[in-house]
């Protein structure tokens, strides 16, 4: 095993998606754990790490891209880490991971012989005697046909014996002695599928790394399957701070509704994650230490206390923990007080911001790059849309700008302001406005949604 760490940055890029499953594959189940782990806890020193920012830069805010790609890094370090093995999943369970194995066909498809229509089987030129009995979808071994001779089938039947073409329902006449006659040119194996027209069995119809969606579902029952072999989902536990938070009704005193709760569950889930907690944790270094200590998923998420207000016990909590600080603060808006942290050599916590917009900046630029490598999802291609107004920008930072997408321009949205939803609740995407803003019928970035068509947004399960 590759120890972390040791590789350059520049190989440690070139990690792609193939590496990470060629490590799931080769799985040995080293899984350390524990306080002996942490990197700095207990008198074992912190080797230097090549995804942590440099000592000199550790209190100052990571730029945007970087600090996406230092997530990036950091789950393949993680992977390298965990070597977690392949699962078998049952079908119905299986959408949204990412094959470890190539999908080989387990049968021939079709595996017999089969009608493409309704219509007649027949044998030989017309005009053709018909039988009485007809062969329906799920019948087995039709009898033979002799020249001459015709049967009524049925679509997706298996095709008798000696028959040399399917005639449609509707190019067929019976004349009064009740022989069948063509309307129109009969060739031959018209409308037949013959059997392994879409694969033999062995064939690969899909190679690992595939991202299986409703359609790689149905592929794999075509093919024989009732399980796949696919990369573990990552774990993710979810920690909800505040002792100001409702978790029902309106808001009263002081006190306001849980946004987040609802919220990142299922994001997490479509980003790729198994959601295996959710926890509400009071404003309290222990609860805090003891929620994030006793955790066994590969992500921790909390929610708020990223900042410097007298409850927010985040960064003291990680110190106490040992944890490694990876990013702490990005440059852009909303969002900038976000965090990385590695908690153990195959652990992550991700600190949103508790203000709900800037808690999705956080998952988009930190949780997303990281499950997604965890996960072994194959990275989306990044695309541009130009923007139909301008929109203002952050002098150093980057900004997130929820958007529509009307035509072929992006809308940028009003209400985008840290604190709000209305903005994203409405939007396709998340435009990344570049520090000094970006003029209208410039292009941007955008950072799909998950329930936006280009996503898997059918994780919502
Ligand atoms: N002195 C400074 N204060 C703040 C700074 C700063 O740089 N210096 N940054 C501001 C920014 S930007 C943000 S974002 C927030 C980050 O705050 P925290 O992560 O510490 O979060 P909280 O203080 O706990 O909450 C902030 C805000 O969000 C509300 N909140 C929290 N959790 C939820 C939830 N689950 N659902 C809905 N709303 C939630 C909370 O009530 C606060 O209003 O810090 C600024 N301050
Ligand atoms: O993240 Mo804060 O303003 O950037 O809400």
């Amino acid at each position: 095993m590759t120890p972390p760490g040791s590789r350059t940055g520049e190989d440690a890029e070139d990690l792609d998606v193939e590496e990470v499953l060629a490590l799931v594959n080769d799985s040995s189940g080293h899984h350390a754990r524990g306080p002996a782990a942490r990197g700095g806890t207990d008198g074992i020193p912190t080797p230097p790490r090549q995804d942590a920012p440099a000592p000199s830069d550790r209190h100052r805010a990571t730029p945007w891209p970087e600090a996406r790609a230092v997530a990036e890094r950091a789950a393949r370090t993680a992977v390298r880490a965990a070597r977690r093995a392949p699962v078998s999943v049952p079908l119905g369970a299986a959408l949204g991971l990412t094959l470890a194995v190539p999908l080989d066909a387990l049968t021939d498809l079709p595996s017999f012989d089969t009608s493409a229509m309704d219509g007649w089987a027949v044998a030989g030129p017309a005009p053709w005697s018909v039988r009485d009995e007809s062969v329906l979808a799920g019948h087995a071994g039709p009898a033979p046909l002799t020249d001459g001779e015709a049967v009524p089938i049925a679509t997706g039947a298996r095709i008798p014996p000696d028959t040399t073409a399917v005639l449609r329902t509707e190019h067929g006449r019976t004349d009064d002695k009740g022989r069948l006659h063509a309307t129109r040119d009969v060739m031959t194996g018209q409308d037949i599928r013959p059997r392994g027209q879409e694969c033999r069995t062995g064939d690969q119809l899909l190679p690992v790394g595939t991202l299986v969606t409703p359609a790689v579902l149905g592929l794999a029952a075509a093919a024989g399957y009732d399980t796949v072999t696919a990369v573990p989902r990552p774990r993710a536990d979810v920690l909800v701070l505040g002792d100001e938070l409702l978790t029902e009704g309106l808001p009263h005193d002081g006190l306001i509704r849980d946004a987040l709760g609802p919220m990142l569950p299922p994001w997490l889930r479509a980003l790729g994650a198994e959601v295996t907690a959710v926890r509400r944790v009071r404003d309290d270094a222990d609860a805090l230490h003891e929620a994030i200590g006793t955790s066994e998923a590969d992500l921790v998420v909390t929610t708020g206390g990223t900042a410097a207000g007298p409850v927010d016990h985040l960064h003291p909590t990680l110190r106490r923990l040992g944890a490694e600080l990876l990013v702490d603060g990005v440059k852009v808006r909303p969002g900038h007080p976000m965090l990385l942290a590695r908690t153990t050599e195959t652990q992550h916590l991700v600190g949103l911001p508790g203000n709900p917009l800037a808690a999705v900046s956080g998952l988009l630029t930190l949780a997303e790059p990281l499950l997604r490598i965890l996960a072994a999802r194959p990275a989306p291609e990044a695309y541009t849309v130009p923007l139909r107004d301008g929109v203002q920008g952050h002098p150093h930072d980057t900004r997130l700008v929820p958007v529509v997408l009307r035509g072929d321009q992006a809308v940028p949205l009003h209400y985008n302001g840290p604190a709000m939803l209305r903005g994203i609740a409405a939007a396709d995407a998340l435009a990344v406005v570049p520090p000094g803003g970006a003029h209208a019928g410039q292009g941007a970035e955008l950072l799909d949604l998950p329930w936006a068509a280009a996503g898997i947004g059918v994780c919502f399960t």
